[in-house]
């Protein structure tokens, strides 16, 4: 496959997430990616690797194959309008990591029939471990083998129908959060019963980890591993029945449902 230049427009948390993992990955070589910001002092580290870091949109968008846009959806629009005539859908790909900006309203921005695909990462990419959903529209068969391969090294990839992006927004990127939530409960529970927290630190963290890998290694469902935890009259379920009592599971179905009409009602 013929190597491509990246430029990553708005190099803020998932920018510069975004640009680490590439990095990592060595799929794109340093000198291959360009990541633009108005203020570039928190791009230094990624400079120091030989990522190119730049203020000109124009020039970055010139100069790729594959353009990443990462700014606050409240930007793309006011930003992009600027660079319509600068997109060559001939040869380029414009990527939206942006929440809540239809197919339609890149290729309204970067002009009828341009290749278009909105994937919806989390910060996990930093380290190559995300969870990407994408979907794409006009693109060439070597443009859509390659950008699932570019995520592919960034972490687990799955193809999903543009209307789903949304729901893929909030339990895959918004997920992240709501994750670390559950590990930081667990870590006040654990200094509660004894643990400095460093230590229940590690093991809160290690132990969703695991959880984790148990469903994904087995592809199980959840309950059949809650099974092998819970002995009869034991401490697991008597735990669990006081959290389903307090509104474990329907306060975090309810926090998912008011994130999504978030991004759907505004
Ligand atoms: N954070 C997350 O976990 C996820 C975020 N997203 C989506 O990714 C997008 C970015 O989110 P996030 O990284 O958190 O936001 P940030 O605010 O951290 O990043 C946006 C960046 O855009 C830069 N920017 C603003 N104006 C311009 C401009 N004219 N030209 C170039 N760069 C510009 C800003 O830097 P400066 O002010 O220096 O220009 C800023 O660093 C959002 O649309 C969000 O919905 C999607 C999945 C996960
Ligand atoms: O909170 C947000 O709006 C963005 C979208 C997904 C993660 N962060």
């Amino acid at each position: 496959m013929s190597a491509k230049k990246i430029a990553i427009i708005g190099g803020g948390n998932l920018g510069s997430a975004i640009a680490q993992g590439v990095l990592k990955s060595g799929f794109v070589s340093a000198s291959d990616i360009i990541i633009t910001k108005r203020n570039l002092a928190t791009l230094a580290g990624l400079q120091q690797q030989g990522v190119q870091a730049e203020t000109d949109n124009a020039r970055a968008i010139a100069a790729a194959d594959v353009i990443i846009v990462a700014l606050k959806p409240y930007n793309v629009k006011e930003v992009l309008s600027q660079f319509k005539s600068a997109f060559d859908p001939t040869r380029q790909m414009l990527v939206s990591v942006v929440t809540g900006v239809s197919m339609d309203e890149l290729e309204q921005i970067a002009g009828k029939g341009m290749p278009v695909v909105r994937a919806m990462p989390n910060t996990a990419i930093a380290i190559q471990e995300s969870m990407t959903c994408i979907c794409h529209r006009n693109t060439t068969a070597e443009q859509a083998v390659w950008i699932k391969e570019l995520f592919d090294q960034l972490g687990v990839t799955v193809s999903i129908d543009e209307k789903l992006m949304d729901a893929a927004t909030v339990l895959g990127a918004c997920g992240i959060a709501y994750a670390l939530r559950f590990i930081r409960a667990s870590i006040q529970g654990g200094i509660e019963i004894g643990f400095d927290v460093q230590t229940a630190n590690l093991i809160a963290a290690q132990t969703v980890k695991g959880a984790a890998a148990l469903l994904i290694s087995g592809n199980r469902h959840p309950e059949e591993e809650i099974d092998k935890v819970t002995t009869p009259k034991g401490c697991t379920i008597a735990g669990l029945n006081e959290m389903e009592h307090q509104g474990f599971s329907s306060s975090l179905i309810k926090g998912i449902t008011v994130s999504y009409n978030k991004i759907v009602k505004g």
